[in-house]
């Protein structure tokens, strides 16, 4: 229930990511490091005590999905391993609420690094626009936290503080007859700090986030586009 005390900074953490958000990138402080049709993958180098901890920032743009169908997929742990292709497995250690649940997953190993695990809450919310100065958006963050139900494992653990947040565009139909998956569009933006934990060779991470974030974006939309194509739309 919202009584739970992860509440304050559920709170917290999803304003910040409202404060935060916006479509135009400041091309002065974010490096392009990959574009590939309407996705845009940028990073900021930042250290964090020697450990590399490069905020991460993409843009997307779908055809024939809407942003509540792209975060309830992004939520839905049942579904994650078919799409995040670095998991090795994934364990929900509490179901807090209707729209929070803690998760714990490991990482399959990136070599020369040891492997890696994380435990976040996760938490899905639509924030309704009242006007288009606050557009109507849909969000789940994913934000690191302790629980003593997440075996202590080889693992090193990550920080990481995710969040990604949609806005879904409708053409309005010319015949008046209702929306078709055609006249859908939905924007994405996608934020990561991932502190990767224990010591990693900084050339190594950054290319590993070089390759496996734009390849992750891609193919969990793509997965999205497949898994309601023949379904009702998810207004
Ligand atoms: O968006 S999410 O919340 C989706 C839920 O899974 C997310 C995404 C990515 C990560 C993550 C955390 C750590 C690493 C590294 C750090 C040193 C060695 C492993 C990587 C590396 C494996 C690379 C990677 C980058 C991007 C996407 C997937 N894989 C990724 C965690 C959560």
């Amino acid at each position: 229930s919202s009584s739970h005390k992860l509440y304050e900074e559920i709170n917290a953490v999803v304003a910040e990511h409202i404060k935060y958000s916006g479509f135009t990138i400041d091309d002065g402080v974010w490096e392009a490091i990959h574009e590939e049709g309407e996705m845009k993958v940028y990073r900021r180098e930042m250290e964090e005590d020697g450990m590399i901890v490069d905020p991460l920032k993409a843009v997307h743009c779908v055809k024939g999905i809407t942003g509540h169908e792209l975060c309830h997929y992004f939520w839905d742990v049942s579904v994650r391993m078919e799409w995040e292709g670095t998991l090795e497995s994934t364990n929900t250690v509490e179901v807090v609420s209707d729209d929070t649940v803690i998760t714990h997953q490991t990482h399959k190993r990136v070599w020369p690094t040891t492997q890696r695990d994380a435990v976040f809450w996760s938490h899905i919310r639509h924030i309704a626009g009242n006007d288009e100065n606050s557009p109507d958006m849909w969000m789940v963050c994913n934000y690191s936290t302790d629980h003593d139900k997440a075996q202590p494992s080889k693992c090193v653990r990550v920080k990481m503080n995710v969040a990604m947040v949609c806005e879904t565009m409708v053409t309005p139909r010319a015949d008046g007859k209702p929306s078709t998956r055609e006249d859908l569009t939905c924007r994405v933006q996608y934020a990561a700090y991932v502190n990767p934990g224990g010591w990693a060779p900084p050339s190594v991470l950054r290319a590993v986030y070089k390759r496996e974030y734009p390849k992750f974006l891609k193919r969990f939309t793509q997965y999205v586009t497949n898994a309601t194509a023949d379904k009702p739309i998810m207004f």
